[in-house]
């Protein structure tokens, strides 16, 4: 069977694939980096008086003439209960943030005036224009005026304009829910081992990150034997969960327990693809049943990382509405040999450039599939492309960010 190019099958992948529709009603604490849901409408004016930016007096601009001597007929505090009236020819006491009483149109900065205690007035040293150090109704926004739009992630800054904006709930999309199975006898969780030849399930942890990375929450199926009818039964928990994303891990190639595949079909998953020209990961496959999307992953560590990383983190973030992470340039931090008959992602690390050009991506020096303490020293995936000549340090490249 021929190989899909990894670009063909991510394009496929990636066709029809679009943000969930669910949405929930989260508290504004909990709503960072959420997707909203809806255009936002600001529920009141901000500032909602004209408020003043200095600790001062507000007066009329008529009377800020260096010079005069100018009766305090009162105090405006931020949050005070009443805003005194400005006699003609007077002024008012002033607080960052209090109200300008209407009368006023200027507010003079305490810098430029001389207290008189004993008179309870002040002398203005220096004169004060029109409009200054007042911001006026409203300068930030009024009242439905819209504040955010649908699609927005929620920033920090976002949070707090929509707190200021009078929300204390914000509608979000929901996060797509990634089911999660291992598959294959000899795993166990964490802590289980019992027997010399038993491996810790530990992909599904590295998955389970990479889920939650990138907008996911994650149903975990655990673990199933190499039966068809303990993985049908699991596929099943994740059709009852309404999962939106299975992920299987292992039993993806050709041996007689490589299960997945006829597993996912006996409950009614179409096979999209499977078999990739990429290493690793070769054995990759995706279908779908329904809304449900379907990814195997092949079992070994690094290249269930890398095809997550190629395949699952986009098509998830496009899920969850997030912007894609394509593939960035760079520059080879040293040779490398020739490209082989399947792109290859290698695992890398990126060094700083010193000329403040694109970083230099130094491939790690062992590169077996099976190699997690490699895999968990890289923070980049090196692609070298299908029969690539062989490349030399300085050379353009390409890579995905691990972080
Ligand atoms: N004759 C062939 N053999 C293999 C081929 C091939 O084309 N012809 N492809 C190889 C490639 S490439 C890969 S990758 C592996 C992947 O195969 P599977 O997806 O069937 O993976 P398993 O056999 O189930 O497991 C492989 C390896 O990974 C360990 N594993 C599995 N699941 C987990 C997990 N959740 N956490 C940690 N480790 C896991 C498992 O114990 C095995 O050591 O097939 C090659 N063979
Ligand atoms: O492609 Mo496998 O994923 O080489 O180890």
């Amino acid at each position: 069977m021929s190989l899909l190019p990894f670009e063909a099958a991510l394009e496929r992948l990636l066709a029809g694939a679009s943000a969930i529709q669910r949405t929930e009603s989260l508290p504004l604490r909990q709503a960072s980096g959420r997707i909203l849901a809806a255009d936002l409408p600001a529920l009141r004016t901000h500032p909602p008086f004209n408020s003043s930016a200095m600790d001062g007096y507000a007066l009329r601009a008529e009377d800020a003439k260096a010079g005069k001597i100018l009766q305090i007929a009162g105090v405006s505090a931020a949050g005070g209960a009443q805003l005194p009236e400005l006699p003609q020819g007077q002024c008012i006491r002033i607080f960052t943030g209090a109200p300008v009483p209407q009368a006023a149109d200027t507010v003079l900065i305490q810098e430029n005036t001389e207290l008189l205690q004993e008179q309870n007035a002040i002398r203005v040293v220096a004169s004060a224009e029109p409009n200054q150090n007042i911001r006026p109704t409203g300068g930030d926004f009024a009242k439905g005026q819209r504040l955010l739009m649908a699609g927005n992630r929620l920033s920090a800054g976002a949070i707090a304009l929509a707190a200021s904006g009078g929300h204390d709930q914000l509608t979000v999309l929901a996060k797509p829910v990634v089911a999660i199975l291992a598959t294959g006898d000899e795993l166990v969780q964490p802590g289980g081992i019992t027997s010399a030849s038993q491996i810790i399930a530990s992909n599904s942890y590295g998955i389970a990150a990479l889920v939650e990375a990138n907008g996911g929450t994650v149903l975990d199926l655990g673990i199933c034997g190499d039966t068809l009818e303990a993985a049908g039964d699991k596929i099943d928990l994740a059709i009852l969960n309404k999962a939106d994303i299975l992920v299987t891990i292992g039993g993806a190639s050709v041996g007689d327990r490589d299960l997945v595949a006829p597993a996912l079909q006996s409950r009614g998953v179409v096979l999209d693809f499977w078999k990739i020209a990429m290493r690793p990961g070769k054995p990759f496959m995706a279908g779908s049943r329904g809304a449900m999307r379907c990814l195997g992953l092949p079992g070994n560590p690094a290249s269930a990382m890398v095809t997550a990383t190629v395949f699952l983190r986009p098509l998830l973030r496009r899920m969850a509405g997030l912007p894609l992470q394509p593939l960035q340039a760079g520059k080879l931090a040293k040779d490398v040999g020739q490209g082989g008959l399947r792109a290859e992602f290698m695992r890398a690390r990126l060094l700083e450039p010193q000329d403040g050009g694109p970083p230099l991506v130094e491939p790690l020096a062992r590169q077996d599939s099976s190699l997690l303490s490699i895999y968990a020293a890289a923070n980049a995936l090196l692609l070298r492309p299908v029969n690539a000549p062989p490349g030399k340090a300085d050379d353009n490249c390409l890579f995905f960010h691990l972080d």
